[in-house]
């Protein structure tokens, strides 16, 4: 593989106002990009630092340690019967892993429900960061989905279409924590491919997250202080019937520090149809892939199985 082949794509958006210039022919561009890098990559590294400001960012990572550094006690209140949510920590397979998975975190109710189980004195200052980042990250995530709307040349409907795919979703605060031995590189996060639509992650200071390319290596990301990396996840694999790629991706802990990422999973509902546009299936270079599911029996399967290729096992059309 070429060197360009393993390093991931870089795609500079400030200025670019998304938003208003939607339709624009720098807009245009953009979206070919996007599209190219998700289908080469799987994913890339998004530099924006106009939407989300340093302030904000900065203040999330604060609030994270103090959310973070509380009694076992408090983070274990936050439960959940939905796996990936509430607080998980001290799993055997991932014991430097500690996360809080907060569904729908953009719903001011559901910033404030989770600040008042954390502090029932109240947190203000947290509530709103958790509110205010998680908003601004699904808003991202939902432009990259319209670019790729315009970088497949589909009509206009299927913006909506593809925002249904992501009308939820799981905000995580990520702490990993140093190893026994912090001289050798520990696993934080086994390889594994996201069960969203597209993952937009960014960390704090400390490096950790590895991608697989398609030749089988696994190579560093490098996210900027000012940037994400937005991640293909299986849902959007099985709706552009395979054409955008789920990246395997894992993290190992090189730096013997500590290291807090946050991401933000946009996800469809239980009841969505993922079904493959019609424009999408090409009979001969382009056969159909996926079948059409429903989201919530996708996901059951998955969580049932724990298949490391539980979407072509679940939907693939052999
Ligand atoms: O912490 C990271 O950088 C990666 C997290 C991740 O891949 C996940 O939670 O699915
Ligand atoms: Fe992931």
């Amino acid at each position: 593989m070429t060197s360009e082949g393993l390093r991931i794509p870089c795609l500079e958006f400030s200025g670019v106002e998304l938003g208003k210039k939607e339709g624009s022919e720098e807009w245009r561009e953009m979206s070919k990009k996007v599209r190219d890098a998700c289908e080469s990559h799987g994913c890339f590294i998004m530099v924006y630092d106009d939407k989300v400001s340093k302030g904000l960012r900065d203040d999330m990572f604060l609030c994270m340690k103090e959310v973070f550094d509380l009694p076992e006690e408090t983070k274990k209140k936050y439960i959940s019967s939905k796996p990936y949510r509430g607080y998980n920590s001290e799993c055997p397979f991932i014991p430097l892993s500690q996360s809080f998975g907060i569904d729908d975190a953009p719903l001011p109710q559901t910033s404030q429900a989770f600040t008042n189980l954390m502090w029932p004195q109240g947190n203000p200052t947290f509530c709103e960061t958790l509110n205010s980042m998680s908003s601004k990250l699904l808003d991202l995530s939902l432009e990259v989905l319209k670019m790729i709307v315009e970088g497949y040349g589909l009509p206009k409907e299927y913006s909506s279409e593809i925002q249904e795919l992501q009308s939820c979703s799981n905000f995580r605060l990520m702490k990993y924590k140093v190893g026994q031995n912090s001289e050798v590189c520990e696993t934080g996060l086994l390889p594994h491919t996201d069960k969203s639509a597209l993952t937009i992650l960014c960390e704090f200071q400390v490096e950790g997250l590895e991608v697989l390319t398609k030749s089988n290596q696994w190579v560093p990301v490098k996210i900027p202080q000012e940037g994400f990396v937005v991640i293909v996840g299986d849902v959007l694999k099985a709706w552009s019937n395979g054409r955008l790629h789920s990246a395997t991706h894992r993290v190992m802990m090189k730096e013997g520090k500590e290291r807090y990422s946050i991401a933000l999973f946009g996800v469809p509902k239980e009841e969505t149809k993922i079904e493959v546009p019609a424009e999408l299936v090409e009979d001969n270079i382009h056969p159909l892939r996926y079948r059409p599911f429903t989201y919530g029996d996708y996901f059951k399967y998955f969580v049932s199985t724990l298949h490391h290729n539980a979407l072509d096992v679940f939907a693939g059309v052999s």
